[in-house]
């Protein structure tokens, strides 16, 4: 499920992931909820991922909350060029804990990553910060450009997948580990530390 404020990009990156495009132009807000199917290989296996995209909008948060418990993986999203969004996060991960499943996978997005740094009004460092002090993996992406795009959904797959089976298989997956790994094959510039 990918959840975060209104505006911060949370459709254009599930439109990024599954059919590599990017929604500029109009911006059409989601309402309610609203879900996409994609297959992918991690590994050996198939796996059927099934995206669901939320309303950011106050006014839809009874509906969304209501999804929250069958969610096996958050991504959380704010906008680097939107300090609001960013200082929402708390909110978002306390109703992350009121509502979601404790063993919950959950991934912190730094989305709008292509912006010019005079736009910019959060640092990597401090999405990097909050997301250690709640111990999730933490990402920053573009859905104009696709930067990690690709990595967030497959990461978190392979987490959803290992948690599933890979305990007898594979003995230990570690998220971040394997996120910085990634990160520096594609970008060395955009690599988490
Ligand atoms: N520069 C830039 N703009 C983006 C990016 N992702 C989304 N946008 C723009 O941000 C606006 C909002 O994008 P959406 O994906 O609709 O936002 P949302 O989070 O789904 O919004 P709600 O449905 O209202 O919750 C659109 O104008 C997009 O074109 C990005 O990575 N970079």
């Amino acid at each position: 499920m990918v959840l975060g404020d209104s505006g911060v990009g949370k459709t254009c990156l599930l439109v990024r992931f599954r059919d590599d495009t990017f929604l500029g132009g109009n911006y059409i807000s989601t309402v309610g909820v609203d879900f996409r199917n994609k297959i992918i290989s991690v590994d050996d296996s198939k796996v059927k991922l099934q995206i669901w995209d939320t309303a950011g909008q106050e006014r839809f948060r009874s509906v969304t909350h209501a999804y929250y418990r069958d969610a096996h993986a958050l991504l959380l999203l704010y906008d680097v060029t939107n300090k609001v969004s960013f200082d929402n996060i708390r909110a978002w991960l306390s109703e992350i804990r009121d509502y979601a499943h404790e063993q919950v996978v959950i991934m912190l997005i730094g989305n709008k990553a292509d912006c010019s740094s005079n736009d910019r009004m959060v640092k990597r460092d401090e999405g990097e910060q909050l997301a250690k002090e709640y111990s999730v993996t933490f990402l920053e992406t573009s859905a104009k450009s696709g930067l990690n795009v690709e990595i967030a959904f497959m990461s978190v797959a392979r987490e959803l997948l290992f948690k599933k089976t890979g305990i007898e298989k594979k003995g230990s997956f570690n998220v971040q580990e394997y996120v910085k790994e990634q990160t520096k094959t594609n970008c060395p510039a955009c690599s988490t530390t």
